[in-house]
């Protein structure tokens, strides 16, 4: 079922909100959303203790930068920077339908510790010519063409303008159809996307929160007592603290970049929720070197 009725959008957790008829301006969706409620922005407090409000984000979309552009320093070189709304939330319905639609959605078979699994979400590659392979989790992506679908280089030119001095070549999509659906913990660490790779993900439709943790590191052991002689000491896991986690609810119209060396440090994952009943379709652009 497509996201066009009322019945779906009413279940999007954005607010409530009432359903106004598209102008004749838009031809793709038949309703515009308005929320009563403003946008907000949910953080971890200690999120927020490392924000740095950098200014207004006034894209041609978002003539009024309603969007504050939010960097958050995760120590070390590792780094996010989060716009709330990046779109407006008119033109982002407008990419939920066309790419509900015209996206070759798959749901592929891949492998998780050793074992065989129907990945919780759809996906789809997009990649420049030339470029190698993608593979994960035992599964290897058809890269289809920019050309496939040419209205996505306009959103690329507006993350490229964005994010001045980027430049992605590949586009991983993903469709969550609803709360059930998830990305488990991991980093976008491949090899083939270099030692500090720059990923964007911009969202649109249903509200998921979308978290980070740190990596575990190993530690020596402090408590010499305990050692054997001639053995090496042994190393136990520190304990993540309060700043080595974060979450962002990633709402409909936002984008969030992570970079420097976020996914050697950190992990990341779009947990179930069971709150989330309708569609959410995400777009990762990666630099492949
Ligand atoms: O859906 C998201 O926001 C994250 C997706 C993701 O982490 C990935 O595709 O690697
Ligand atoms: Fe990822």
């Amino acid at each position: 079922m497509g996201l066009g009725s009322t019945d779906q959008k009413n279940k999007i957790k954005m607010g409530l909100g009432i359903l106004l008829p598209f102008s004749k301006n838009h031809s793709s969706s038949p309703f515009l959303y308005f929320p009563w409620r403003p946008l907000s922005l949910s953080l971890s407090r200690s999120t927020m203790n490392l924000i740095k409000s950098t200014g207004h984000e006034a894209t041609s979309s978002n003539p009024n930068g309603e969007g504050k552009r939010q960097t958050i320093d995760l120590q070390n070189g590792s780094e996010v920077v989060f716009i709330p709304r990046f779109l407006s939330f008119e033109e982002s319905w407008k990419w939920f339908h066309y790419l509900n639609k015209e996206i070759p959605w798959t749901r592929p078979i891949i492998r998780v510790f050793g074992r065989s699994c129907v990945q919780p979400r759809d996906t789809c590659y997009i990649a420049s010519s030339g470029l190698p392979e993608l593979g994960y989790s035992g599964y290897q992506p058809h890269a289809y063409s920019w050309d496939d679908f040419p209205p996505l280089t306009d959103i690329l030119e507006a993350v490229h303008k964005t994010f001045p001095g980027s430049s992605f070549n590949s586009l991983l999509l993903n469709r969550y159809k609803d709360g059930n659906d998830s990305v488990g913990w991991h980093a976008d660490d491949e090899k083939l996307y270099g030692s500090t790779p720059e990923i964007v993900s911009v969202s649109f439709g249903c509200d998921r929160e979308f978290l980070l943790r740190k990596k575990p590191r190993k530690i020596p052991q402090v408590q010499t007592n305990k050692r054997v002689e001639g053995e090496p000491p042994i190393k136990r896991l520190k304990k993540n603290n309060q700043s080595d986690q974060h979450s962002f609810t990633l709402k409909h119209g936002s984008i969030l970049l992570m970079r420097g060396y976020t996914q050697r440090d950190w992990v990341h994952s779009v947990p179930k929720r069971a709150k989330a009943e309708a569609t959410r379709i995400n777009l990762t652009f990666r630099r492949v070197l």
